[in-house]
Order: structure tokens, then sequence, then C-alpha cells
């Protein structure tokens, strides 16, 4: 499907919207859940990502496929090696099969888990055959991905002698490490993380309780793109979050402080404001803790047309596209001055924006989301926009409550 957005016609904004629960505390939840089917889960994410891991973890034999989803892909895979008498093959799409898993096998390997590679050394298809697992101490690289971290994280309650994890050099993604460890004590898992070293303890059983998943930061990213972008005076409000967050996205509230969004929370809500025009001649943020947010703020410097330098970026290689190399092709398309490294975006001032330029997503959901809002300034093209379902399958339609104008071409 290829998408025409040009501008709302009202460019003061005021809307409204309700965003299904995060995919991160989803996933984890729906594993947990697995391991102590007396929790429940309530504002449930509604994203293929959360769907895919859903139906992974109610099969027991053959094959079992979580197509794009990184997290399903890391966290299924501590999780079947955990299952004495479970036997899969865990697989997923093209790209599924070039991001890297061989830390996280190392690890359960360590642990005593049987884990076969299919194809290439290192990375999926994998084929698992659980057993019990009784070692207790591993380390494990922690600059690659968070995920492989939480997977062992989330399987560790449910291990007779619980888990103590060593993370060796610089941790990347903490917050989504932080995120599995709450989700644990919320659930009466005792836990500890002090230096590089974490320790869970393991427990049978779990008393009965709700798990309520905050709704989605990464996907509120667009609309504080979209209020950065329109005229002072617009506002959205957003359902439901919460002012003490589990997910390290909530730092775009700071973020876009320095570019006249101002958030309130309240009720259960956050209400996003454009309360200045003002805007800083250059953007600097580190991202090593917020990774998703990426495009998302390069693509609103972009379209305020100030310069943005943003660092901790070396794990958007080996994401749903090489998503460094993506934001430098799109971007040029639309005719910025932009230079990437493994780790960092630099972006020129820019006067222009080239108009109509059909935007390539590269099966990345975040490419097709991150550039929607530019249609404030510019018309454009989105092609194969289909791709959000990976995490916002309403994006669209709430895009359109904005009064951004989409027709299918
Ligand atoms: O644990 C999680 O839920 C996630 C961790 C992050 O990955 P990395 O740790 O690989 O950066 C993030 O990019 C991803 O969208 C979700
Ligand atoms: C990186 C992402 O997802 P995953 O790694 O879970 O596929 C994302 O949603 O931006």
């Amino acid at each position: 499907m290829k998408l025409h957005l040009s501008r709302p016609s009202d460019l003061r904004l005021n809307a409204s919207i309700a965003i299904t629960g995060s995919k991160s505390e989803s996933n984890r939840s729906l594993l947990l859940k697995a391991l102590y089917p007396n929790l429940m889960i309530s504002n449930m994410s509604n994203s293929d990502d959360a769907d895919v891991m859903q139906k992974g973890l109610a099969v027991s034999h053959g094959l079992v496929d979580i197509h794009h989803a990184g997290t399903a892909m890391r966290f299924l895979t501590g999780y079947f090696a955990s299952q004495e008498g479970k036997e899969v093959t865990l697989t997923g799409s093209q790209r599924m099969t070039e991001r890297p898993v061989k830390v996280l096998v190392d690890a359960l390997r360590t642990l005593g888990a049987d884990i076969e590679y299919l194809k290439d050394e290192g990375y999926p298809p994998i084929k698992i055959k659980g057993r019990k697992l009784t070692e207790r101490e591993v380390s494990l690289p922690a600059n690659i991905s968070s995920q492989y971290i939480s997977s062992l994280l989330l399987i560790a309650p449910s291990l007779e002698n619980g888990l103590e994890l060593e993370l060796i050099g610089k941790i990347t993604s903490v917050p989504y490490i932080r995120m599995t460890l709450a989700l644990l004590s919320e659930i009466g898992i005792v836990n500890s993380f002090e230096g590089n070293t974490i320790q869970v303890m393991s427990k049978t059983s779990v008393a009965d309780k709700t798990l309520t998943v905050e709704s989605d930061w990464s996907s509120a990213s667009y609309f504080y793109g979209s209020i950065a972008l329109a005229e002072v005076g617009s506002e959205i409000t957003l359902s439901a979050y919460k002012e003490s967050s589990l997910q390290g996205d909530s730092v775009l509230a700071e973020i876009y402080k320095d570019l006249g969004v101002e958030t309130t929370f309240g009720n259960d809500r956050i209400t996003l404001r454009k309360t200045v025009d003002e805007r800083p001649e250059i953007l600097k943020v580190a991202l090593h803790n917020a990774p998703d947010i990426a495009q998302t703020i390069a693509v609103t410097c972009f379209g305020l047309g100030i310069a943005c330098h943003l660092t901790g970026l070396h794990t958007l290689k080996i994401k749903e596209t090489d998503r460094l190399e993506a934001l430098h092709t799109e971007l040029s398309k639309l005719g910025a001055d932009i230079s990437v490294t493994d780790a960092e975006l630099r972006l020129s001032p820019s006067q222009e924006i080239r108009q109509n330029m059909a935007i390539d997503t590269y099966n990345d959901h975040r490419m097709a989301m991150a550039f929607a809002p530019l249609a404030i300034k510019t018309s454009l093209f989105v092609n194969d926009a289909g791709v959000v379902s990976k995490s916002y399958p309403d994006f669209w339609k709430d895009l359109k409550t904005l009064g951004f104008q989409i027709t299918e071409s």
C-alpha cells in the first residue's frame, strides 16, 4: 500500500487519541503469563509483534515464525530453551535471519541449553530442544542488544536456581533491562541490579495479579513529532500514560521541551502542547538508552530546519533495517544535508524540503511513522505503508484524526 500524505487544513492540531499497550511491556507480560498462568494482562498491545509472541508461546512442537519481531525472537529463544519436552524451530522474516542471536545462544548454551543453528552460525533460524536448565551463572556482552539480557531475566525465576548474570562491556538500552526487572518485582520476584551484576531468585508460583500495560511511548513519539512541526496552540491528548513510566522512550517529554512541546500528565493521560515557536540552532541527544526514537527526532529536526547531532546509535544497524543508512537515504531524497557513521547522525539546517518525494520504508514500521509528520511541511508519499502494523496497526487511522489528508495512491 502506497499512501499520499498532505497537510491538515488546520495546522493548529487538536485531537485525543487512545494508543494501545507498549509492545515491549506486552511481550514481557505474555512470557511471564506463560510461566505463571494465573497472571492477567490488561491494555495489551494490538501490534503484530505481540500477536506473533502470543501465537509462538502457544506452540510446543514444530515451526514458530515470528516475522519481524525482535523481542519475540529473543524472548522465545530463552523460553523454549528452558521448557523441557518442547521442541521448536524458531524463525522469522528474511531480515530476522540477519539479526544476530549469538550472544543469547552462547549464554543459554553455557546454562545447558540445546540450540542448533539451521543456516548461518549466530543467526536464526534455530532449532531448540527444551531442557531443564540448572546452571546459575553466566556472563555475556551487554553492548549489542539488551533483548538478550531481558530474555534470560524473564525465564530466570522459572529456573530451579534462579540466575546471576555478569554483564560485560558498556550496557546498551538499559531502561529495557530495568523494565524487565520492574515487571519481575511487580509479581513478587526478588531481583537486584548492582554494578554489572544482575541476580534473579527462583519462584515456583506467584500471587494472582493483573499486569496493566502502559500505552506505547515509542508510538507517542510520532505525535511529539507532529506537534513540534504544527502551529503554536496545537494540543494532542494521548492515553493511557503514567508520569513514572517503565519505558525509556518517555524521555521524549524532556527532549521535545527543547523543540517547544510541553507535556502535562494527569488522569492517565499526557497532553502535548506546542507552546512556543522558538527552536534551538542544534539539538544534541545521546540515544543509547532510547534507540527507537532516533528516526522520529531526526525527521522532526529536519522538518524544523534545525541542525541535529544524535549519538549512541550503535544498535540501529541491526534493527528492522539499517536505520542509519535508511535515514541517510530518505532524508537526502528530501534535500537534507546528512551524514552518518556506525553510531552517530549529523544533520545540517535545511531551508527547503522537496515536495512529493516517495519515502521507502524498508520493512521498518518506524521509517513510515517517523516521516509521516513531515506532511505538515510538505506533501509526500509513503511506500509500503502497511509496515506500521509491526507496532501500531491503527497509526494511519489515528493520524487522520489530526486532520492529515491521507489517500491511497
Ligand atoms: O526489550 C525490548 O523490548 C526492546 C529493546 C530495544 O532493543 P535493543 O536492546 O536491541 O536496543 C528496542 O530497540 C526494541 O524495540 C525493544
Ligand atoms: C527495534 C524494534 O523492534 P524489535 O527489535 O523488537 O524488532 C523497534 O520496534 O523499533
